[in-house]
């Protein structure tokens, strides 16, 4: 058996349905690795599939795309699922560029949208 990984899920608002959609349709890839998200990302991603081992971080404008970006320093993530909404403006833009700065940086897959995430699992198969 292959290690666990360890995935972030985040999405903007607009983008939270899209997000939910995307775990239920890879549900049995999530439930086989170990899962961070922001404050309310993940609250939507656990209610819908409760059984994922989740752990719910800050909401991201109060730090939780931070904490994510920390786990990242660390290396303490393997993988960034980021649904980025670029059509509203968000009030913690400069956390969202850092995050996907220290996702680049460290070279981890980082997927900002379900088509990106789905090709990430393929890739993973
Ligand atoms: O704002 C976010 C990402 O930048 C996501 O935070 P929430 O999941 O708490 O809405």
């Amino acid at each position: 058996m292959t290690r666990q990984l360890a995935i972030g899920l985040v999405a903007h608002d607009d983008k939270k349905a899209d997000l939910v959609a995307w775990a239920k349709a890879n549900a049995a890839f999530l439930e086989r690795n170990v899962l961070y998200g922001t404050g309310t990302t993940g609250g939507r991603v656990l209610e819908a599939l409760p059984q994922l081992q989740l752990t719910r971080l800050k909401s991201g404008p109060l730090g939780g795309d931070q904490q994510l970006g920390a786990m990242i320093a660390e290396g303490r993530l393997d993988i960034l699922i980021f649904f980025v909404d670029p059509l509203s403006p968000q009030p913690h833009d400069v956390d969202v560029k850092a995050l996907i700065r220290l996702a680049t940086l460290a070279d981890i897959p980082f997927a900002c949208n379900a088509a990106t995430a789905t090709l990430v699992v393929k890739g993973l198969q």
